[in-house]
């Protein structure tokens, strides 16, 4: 056996490669430092490689050669693009030519690597004398096998995470196949920066038409994790692409996951295996339902596991709850193993909870985690047989033929429930039977094969009934805190999704104030993923609408503000309904994503629903982008009283409807605070025609505030009345308006947010519903008509600006007087409508209103921002600092015209520092490739090392 120390077990790539990552052995090192002399041998992994030839490679003649010549090229691909990622990570690299025995890399040594001995020491396998020389004999496929090897030294920590990023498709979520290998994108077609993170060719499309090139570098770290079935928590500052980060790998696994099962309905003979409408569909090992240790054939009749630490499981496609039914394994290689039956709700570790019964090679049964003596031991070349009598509710085996007698008795709990067949393995590998084709030893009397059962009596794990009849039922459910964020994931998902096809996918948004018709027939059509806010999902989900059974991914986007919204419980509620029991691949995998996510809140909900999460903090707490510049305006009313004007008119919130107010000397506190809202709305005017603003953001603290400041400013407009569409020709009144806030409906603020963004309209007022996730290109300016209670609120709202290396100015009017403002603590009254003395009174004296600090927010802001926020000029124009960095830009603009634009010309900070990082990559792939081209002509030797 191995004598080497493993880092990674034997893997499968999806086209058939195996690999595997081994610490240099002590008896290797002599050779190892001949082949690449010079270079200091600590750190050095060994990953031997071998590929499963169609012909044994012993055998003459020029087929063979043909073959191997097949063979070379493949490896020789693969192993150029995995030297070319560890480069650019900066990692010595190196593959041998298994023609020659030379390195291709590093030359200038004649010393041959010896891939036979290499392969004994590293992996344990056996060799055969053939002559002139040793060939090494697979486990598997004997001496129909080519072997090559590679070298690397890259820090041993970064395994389980570079693995991903060398490695040029994750494997555990490809299936199985041909099909796969076929696919476009690799080996060998030209390499971009989003297929080196993993995404498929289909999706690199549908993101290449909407112009992005390279992934962000929240993208880059996140994408091969979810595709390697990792739980996340990342947080990065506001607009760093953080949607495409999760959509991109959720897209990619649940189509993947679709077109398996559609491969798999395919493959089930017309009418069943017998011809009969209610034979059964075909059984074979189900690439979807196995930990990710289990390698399972093309045909799906044989898997293996060469983990020595791990147990790894998987289950059959088709389960039985009727019937006498019978299936066979043979162990085809010695090992570890068990062998029974499992319901879909039981771990993969067979034998080891209350839904699954297994029969070990060591002669155990076990059951629940208690072992006990059956039978006898078993071991290669044995055949067992499986044995689950529905109507007797009891469950037996053979070996080759022999009874050994019952093993374990239904539970009353189990009765009725389709039993799958079920294996579990350790360094070792089965063939399985299901009876399409003749048993080794055949079932005894009474005991059909499990490929004979009538469908009837049967359960598939893709077909499960479902109250909605859909066959397509939702795999992902993403969580949006807002409305307007939810539809916005996904119109995204619709753009991503454009390419995938065979099956198209199909996505629907669930989101409160719209028709529950169409996300009715949406899930009785089939549907793969649901976008939607908590309270509307949670609906569907509770009247049984929308099935979870098969959900794959939980994405709580914005999971901070979900969780301050009150929808801890809902949540947990709903994550409970997801399948739990799933392991491997097909475990539940939950992705929390957010620009903070530093409050325990959250932490402790992780916890809760995430499985060992990976925390990727791009940012830390600060999470706003450079390219905001952050400025206030400071609103004095004892000192500026323009706000004693009557004209334009102003409309503020009625709380001091009561008061005496309007009095330019009158020393209180309602006087000033009153004075304050109306100087604020002077001051946007004027901020409006400083910056000559053509899309600006406006934030205010409540519904009520947005009516008031769309009056304002429809007034100031010639008093046109409200935006109502593209026929107003908005963008001809230099304050056209509308307003995206809670009260409005739906189609209201769809309708508002798209005339914005198409620019039929200059100003979006809005409150907090707005201030995460809503993306809106190039949008140059947000203005804080009020700072927001909350210091990572203005963190959100002013992420609206400054995406996507755009430049952005975020202002904020700051009251230098306490104000008076409504804050309601009991849902559903409004009390601004009619204010009186008991309602306009603050929280602790029973009403509905607080005073607000302002002052004391700002210090609160400037204390996340870590710095101080700079005020307008006197004339508006910007503090001479920001002026400073912007300058050389349009005359008399003040820099303003910057804003809005791509900062640094066009070209991305972070796409230019990419660039730079592969650049050298680009070129040593070059030149490998013209000496990889070159070694095949030149080189005759075979490939098996000298005896
Ligand atoms: N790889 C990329 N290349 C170019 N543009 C990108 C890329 N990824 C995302 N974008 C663009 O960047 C903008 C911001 O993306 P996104 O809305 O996903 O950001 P976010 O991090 O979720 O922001 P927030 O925290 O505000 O929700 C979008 O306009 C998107 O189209």
């Amino acid at each position: 056996m191995a004598a080497s120390t493993t880092l990674l077990d034997v893997q499968t790539t999806p086209w058939g490669l195996e690999y595997s990552i081994h610490e240099c052995p002590r008896r290797h090192r002599d050779d190892v430092a001949a082949l690449f002399p010079g270079t200091p041998l600590d750190g050095m992994l060994v990953i031997p490689t071998c590929q499963q030839a169609q012909m044994d490679l012993v055998q003459m003649g020029q087929k063979v050669e043909d073959e191997k010549d097949r063979l070379l090229e493949r490896f020789v691909e693969f192993a150029k693009v995995v030297c070319e990622r560890l480069a650019a990570a900066g990692h010595w690299a190196d593959y041998i030519d298994p023609c020659s025995g030379l390195p291709m890399v590093h030359r200038g040594t004649n010393a041959v690597y010896g891939e036979v001995e290499a392969l004994v020491t590293l992996l344990g396998y056996k060799t055969q004398n053939a002559g002139c020389c040793k060939i090494i004999l697979h486990p598997k496929w004997g001496s129909s096998v080519y072997p090559a090897s590679m070298f690397a030294k890259a820090p041993l920590e970064a395994r389980a995470d570079n693995c991903y990023k060398w490695w040029p498709h994750n494997q555990q979520h490809s299936s199985q196949g041909t099909e796969e290998a076929a696919r476009p994108g690799w080996p060998g077609a030209g390499m971009s920066a989003f297929e080196e993170v993993g995404v498929a060719p289909e999706l690199i499309r549908a993101v290449e038409e909407l112009g992005w090139t390279l992934p962000t570098p929240i993208q880059a770290e996140c994408v091969p994790l979810i595709l390697g079935g990792g739980d996340i928590m990342a947080a990065a500052e506001t607009g760093s692409g953080k949607t495409g980060a999760f959509a991109l790998p959720v897209l990619q696994i649940v189509h993947e996951a679709i077109r398996t099962r559609q491969r798999s309905r395919q493959n089930a003979p017309a009418g069943g295996g017998n011809g009969g409408a209610d034979a059964p569909p075909a059984c074979v090992l189900n690439a979807e339902d196995r930990d990710s240790v289990v390698a399972i054939s093309p045909d799906g009749l044989r898997c293996q596991a060469r983990s020595e630490q791990a147990w790894g499981g998987v289950r059959g496609t088709v389960g039985a709850f009727g019937g006498r039914v019978y299936y066979e394994a043979t162990v085809s290689d010695e090992g570890l193993c068990r062998v029974g039956w499992s319901t879909q709700a039981a771990s993969l570790d067979l034998g080891t909870d209350r839904h699954s019964f297994g029969f070990g090679g060591t002669g155990k049964k076990s059951h629940n985690r208690s072992f006990d003596s059956y039978g006898e031991p078993y071991g290669l070349n044995d055949t067992v047989g499986c044995l689950l009598d529905c109507q007797g509710g009891s469950i037996a085996f053979t070996k080759n033929g022999q009874q050994l007698g019952p093993a374990f008795q239904l539970p009353q709990y189990l009765q009725g429930q389709a039993l799958y067949p079920a294996i579990c393995l350790k360094n070792a590998e089965l063939a399985v039977n299901f009876g399409a084709t003749p048993f080794k030893h055949g079932p005894p009397p009474g005991f059909v094969g499990l490929a004979s059962v009538p469908r009837s009596a049967t359960a598939s794990w893709q077909d499960t009934p479902s109250s909605s009849g859909a066959d397509r039922k939702p795999l992902a459910i993403i969580l949006e805190p807002a409305r307007d964020l939810a539809e916005q994931t996904h119109n995204n998902f619709t753009a991503f999704r454009k390419f995938l096809t065979d099956p198209a996918l199909r996505n629907e948004l669930f989101v409160g104030g719209t028709n529950p018709q169409a996300q009715v027939r949406a899930l009785q059509e089939g549907l793969d993923i649901v976008v939607g806010t908590p309270g509307r999902v949670m609906d569907f989900i509770e009247t049984g609408k929308l099935p979870c059974d098969q959900v794959k991914f939980f994405v709580l986007d914005e999971a901070d503000r979900l969780l301050d919204t009150g929808n801890q419980e809902l949540i947990m509620k709903m994550f409970r309904r997801f399948p739990q029991a799933g392991a491997g691949v097909s475990r539940l995998q939950v992705l929390l994503f957010s620009a903070t996510l530093h409050s325990p809140e959250v932490r402790a909900l992780a916890d809760k629903i995430c499985q060992n999460p990976i925390i990727i903090d791009l940012k830390g707490k600060d999470a706003v982008p450079e390219t905001v510049d952050h400025v206030l305006v400071r609103c004095d009313p004892q000192e500026d009283r323009s706000w004693l004007q009557s004209n334009p008119e102003v409309f503020t919130d009625n709380i001091h409807a009561l008061d005496r107010t309007g009095q330019p000397n009158l020393d209180t506190r309602e006087n000033w605070s009153e004075a304050v809202k109306r100087l604020k709305q002077r001051y946007l005017q004027r901020i409006i025609d400083a910056f000559q603003m053509d899309q600006c953001l406006i934030f205010c603290r409540t519904n009520f505030d947005c009516d008031n400041l769309e009056k304002f400013l429809n007034s100031l407009g010639g008093g046109a009345g409200g935006f109502r569409g593209k026929r107003e020709t908005g963008k001809e009144n230099p304050y056209s308006c509308c307003v995206l806030a809670g009260a409005r409906s739906m189609d209201e603020r769809r309708a508002a947010l798209e005339a914005f963004k198409e620019g039929d309209v200059r100003f979006l007022i809005c409150t907090d519903v707005a201030a995460r996730g809503i993306d809106i290109q190039g949008l140059p300016y947000v203005i804080n008509m009020t700072l927001p209670d909350r210091s990572e609120d203005y963190i959100h709202r002013v992420g609206r600006v400054g995406r996507a290396d755009t430049m952005g100015l975020a202002i904020s009017l700051v009251s230098s007087v306490p104000e008076k403002v409504w804050y309601c603590t009991v849902k559903g009254i409004k009390p601004w409508l009619a204010p009186d003395a008991k309602n306009t009174r603050t929280n602790e004296q029973g009403g509905h209103t607080i005073w607000y600090d302002e002052p004391q927010l700002l210090q609160d802001v400037e204390k996340r921002l870590t710095r101080p926020i700079p005020a307008l000029a006197a004339d508006l124009s910007l503090p001479s600092e920001i002026a400073a960095r912007v300058a050389g830009t349009q005359a008399g603009s003040g820099g303003a015209a910057q804003y809005g634009q791509q900062r640094g010309g066009g070209v991305s900070k972070d796409v230019m520092e990419r660039v730079q990082a592969v650049r050298p990559a680009v070129q040593e792939l070059a030149r490998l490739e013209h000496q990889a081209q070159t070694s095949f002509f030149q080189l005759k030797r075979k490939w098996a090392a000298v005896a």
